[in-house]
C-alpha cells in the first residue's frame, strides 16, 4: 500500500468504486466501524464519548462510529455541526440510523467525556475553520481529554501537511484506504498523532485506476530496480564514484560523501582535489583512492578517462564549486549535486538548469535542504507544499530532486514523487546529507535509475540512523549500512518487506 492519494484522488476512488460494485454506504460503513474499532482497542477504559459531527462523509463516518461505539456499550453522544436534516447522501442515511442523543455542537462541550471523536472535517475541507467549528475544536483541544481524528485531524489540509486556520490535534488518527500527504508532511504528521491505516474494502483496481504518482518511500517502491552485484563481475562493473573535494580545512564533508559511496555499493571511489587536502584525505582513508587535480578544470581529463564515472559536487567544495559542476556534468555518466553547488548557483537555477538540460540522458540528482533550496531558487521558487515545491523543482531543472528533511520528498521530473517516514531525529547532524549524497551515488554508480537511486538512498539513509540510534554522528551512517543491507536482503530473499 505504498500509494500515496491526494485529496482528489481519494474522491475520485471513491467516485469509480460503485462500478466495481462498492457502494458509497458500504465504504462508509466500514470506516465508521474502523473508527469505532481502533477506539476500543486503544481506550478500552473510555465509557463516554462525544463524537464531533461535521456536514460532510466525514461526519457521516461520525454518526457510524456512534453508532457502533454505542452497541459496544459506550456512553456515545453526538455534537452536530449541521442539523440532521442539512446533511445529504450516504451521510444523511448514517444519520438516520444514529438514535441517540445528538445536541447541536455549540451546546454540546467536552465536559464529562473521555474521548473525543473528531469527525467534524476531512478530505472536504474547502478553507480555514472558523466560528462555531472553530470555538468547539478550541473547547476540545483545552479539554485534554484524548483526541481520535476521523481521516485527518480537523482544519489540517489532506493534500499539504498544513493548516491554514485552527485545527484540532489528534492523538490517533483513523484514516482509510491509502495515506494522503498530509499525514505525511510536517506539521501535518505531528498533529495526526498515531496514524491507523484501515482496509475498508475499496478494491484495488479502482485505486490503481487512480493513477497516483505519489508513494511511500518503502523498499516496495525501488526494490525490483535495487541492484544485484554480478557473481562474475569486477569491481568496475559496479561503477566508479569521483568525489571533488575542496581545500586543505574543509575536508570532512567530501570524505564521507566518498565512503557513502563506498558503503552504498560503488565498486571504486576516488577523492579527487588539491594534493594538501588529498594528505588530509590519506591519514584517514585506505579503501578510497586518491586523485590529485589542481584546479576543478582538472576533472575534465579525469572523467574524459572513464568510460562510466558518478560524480559528487557539492560537500565542502569550496570555491572552484561551479567549474566543478561544469566539469561533472559535461564528463560524468550521472551527477549529485549537493551543498555548496546551490549556494553557486544562488538565484540562478535557470543556469543549473540549461547545464543540466545539455546532456538530457544522464541523470542528476540534486540533494538541497530546505534552506539550501530557498537559495537556489530565491524569489519566485516553487511554491506550495513541500511535495508540490520539490514536484516543481524536478520539472524546473530537468533533474531529480530530493528535498531533505524529517519528511524527505524526492520528485522526478516525470512527475513520480515519494515521501519518506523513517527518519529519527537524531540524523539531523552536521555532515548526514553528505553521506546521503554518496549513498545515493553508490546506488547510480550500479546502475540503478535516478529516482529509484534517490528513494532508496534516502530510505537506506533512514535506516542506518535508526541502526546506530541515538549518540549518531555522521561518521557511523556508513558503518551502519551493511547491517540495513544485510537485512533488507534477507526479506527481498523471502519476498517481503522490512516495513509494511
Ligand atoms: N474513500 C474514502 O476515503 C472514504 C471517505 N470517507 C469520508 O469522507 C470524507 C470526505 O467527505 P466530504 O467530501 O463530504 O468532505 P468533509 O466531510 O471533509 O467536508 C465537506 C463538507 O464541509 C464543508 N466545509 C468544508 N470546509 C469547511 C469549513 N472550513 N467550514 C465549514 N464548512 C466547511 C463543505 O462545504 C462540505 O459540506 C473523508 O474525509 C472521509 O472521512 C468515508 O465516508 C469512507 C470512504
Ligand atoms: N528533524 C529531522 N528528522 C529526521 N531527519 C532529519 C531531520 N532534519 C534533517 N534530517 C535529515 O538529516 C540530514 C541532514 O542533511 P544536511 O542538512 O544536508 O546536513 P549536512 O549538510 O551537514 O550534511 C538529511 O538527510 C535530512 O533529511
Ligand atoms: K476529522
Amino acid at each position: 500500500m505504498i500509494e500515496i492519494l491526494s485529496c482528489s484522488e481519494m474522491a475520485e476512488a471513491d467516485r469509480r468504486a460503485p462500478a466495481e460494485g462498492v457502494a458509497g454506504e458500504m465504504l462508509m460503513e466500514a470506516a465508521g466501524r474502523a473508527v469505532a474499532e481502533a477506539a476500543l482497542a486503544r481506550w478500552p477504559q473510555a465509557r463516554r464519548v462525544l463524537v464531533l459531527a461535521g456536514p460532510g462523509n466525514n461526519g457521516g463516518d461520525g454518526y457510524v462510529a456512534a453508532r457502533r461505539l454505542a452497541e459496544s456499550g459506550r456512553t456515545v453522544a453526538v455534537a452536530a455541526l449541521a442539523p440532521v436534516e442539512a446533511l445529504r447522501g450516504d451521510a444523511a442515511v448514517m444519520a438516520a440510523r444514529w438514535s441517540g442523543p445528538t445536541l447541536p455542537i455549540g451546546e454540546a462541550g467536552p465536559v464529562d467525556f473521555d474521548l473525543v471523536v473528531d469527525a467534524l472535517f476531512g478530505a472536504g475541507l474547502a478553507r480555514p475553520l472558523a466560528g462555531v467549528a472553530a470555538h468547539a475544536i478550541g473547547r476540545a483541544a483545552d479539554s485534554g481529554l484524548p483526541v481520535l481524528a476521523v481521516d485527518v485531524p480537523s482544519g489540517l489540509n489532506g493534500d499539504t501537511g498544513a493548516a491554514a486556520g485552527a485545527v484540532l490535534p489528534a492523538t490517533l488518527t483513523v484514516t482509510f484506504v491509502r495515506l494522503k500527504p498530509g499525514h505525511l508532511l510536517y506539521p501535518g504528521r505531528a498533529l495526526c498523532g498515531e496514524v491507523v491505516l484501515a482496509d475498508i474494502g475499496m478494491p484495488g483496481s479502482v485505486v490503481a485506476g487512480v493513477g497516483a504518482r505519489t508513494f511511500l518511500n518503502r523498499p516496495a517502491l525501488w526494490r525490483t530496480a535495487f541492484p544485484e552485484p554480478n557473481p562474475q563481475g569486477h569491481k568496475y562493473d559496479r561503477g566508479h564514484v569521483l568525489v571533488w573535494s575542496g581545500p586543505e580545512f574543509a575536508t570532512g564533508a567530501a570524505r564521507l560523501a566518498a565512503l557513502g559511496a563506498a558503503r552504498g555499493g560503488a565498486g571504486a571511489v576516488t577523492l579527487a582535489g588539491p594534493a594538501a587536502a588529498l594528505r588530509v584525505h590519506a591519514a584517514h582513508v585506505s579503501a578510497i583512492m586518491l586523485r590529485p587535480a589542481a584546479r576543478p578544470d582538472d576533472l575534465h581529463a579525469i572523467l574524459a578517462g572513464r568510460r562510466f564515472a558518478i560524480a559528487i559536487v557539492g560537500p565542502g567544495a569550496g570555491d572552484g564549486v561551479e567549474a566543478a559542476t561544469d566539469a561533472a556534468l559535461a564528463g560524468a555518466a550521472a551527477c549529485v549535486l549537493d551543498a555548496d553547488v546551490f549556494t553557486a548557483f544562488a538565484d540562478r537555477p535557470n543556469a543549473l538548469r540549461d547545464r543540466i538540460a545539455e546532456r538530457p540522458a544522464r541523470p542528476v540528482v540534486v540533494t538541497p535542504h530546505e534552506g539550501e533550496f530557498g537559495r537556489l531558487f530565491g524569489q519566485g521558487g516553487p511554491a506550495g507544499s513541500k511535495l508540490d515545491r520539490a514536484r516543481e523543482a524536478a520539472r524546473r531543472l530537468g533533474a531529480t530532486v530530493v528535498l531533505k528533511g524529517p519528511d524527505t520528498v524526492v520528485a522526478s521530473p516525470d512527475g513520480r514523487a515519494a515521501i519518506a517516514d523513517n527518519a529519527p531525529p537524531w540524523l539531523a547532524t552536521a555532515g548526514a546529507g553528505d553521506t546521503l549524497a554518496g549513498f545515493c551515488a553508490g546506488l547510480l554508480a550500479q546502475g540503478m535509475p535516478a529516482f529509484e537511486a534517490a528513494t532508496a538512498a534516502v530510505w537506506l539513509h533512514g535506516e542506518a540512523a535508526r541502526e546506530v540510534g541515538p549518540g549518531l554522528i555522521a561518521d557511523d551512517l556508513p558503518g551502519a549500512l551493511p547491517a540495513v543491507l544485510r537485512r533488507f536482503q534477507s526479506t527481498v530473499a523471502e519476498g517481503g518487506d522490512s516495513q509494511p
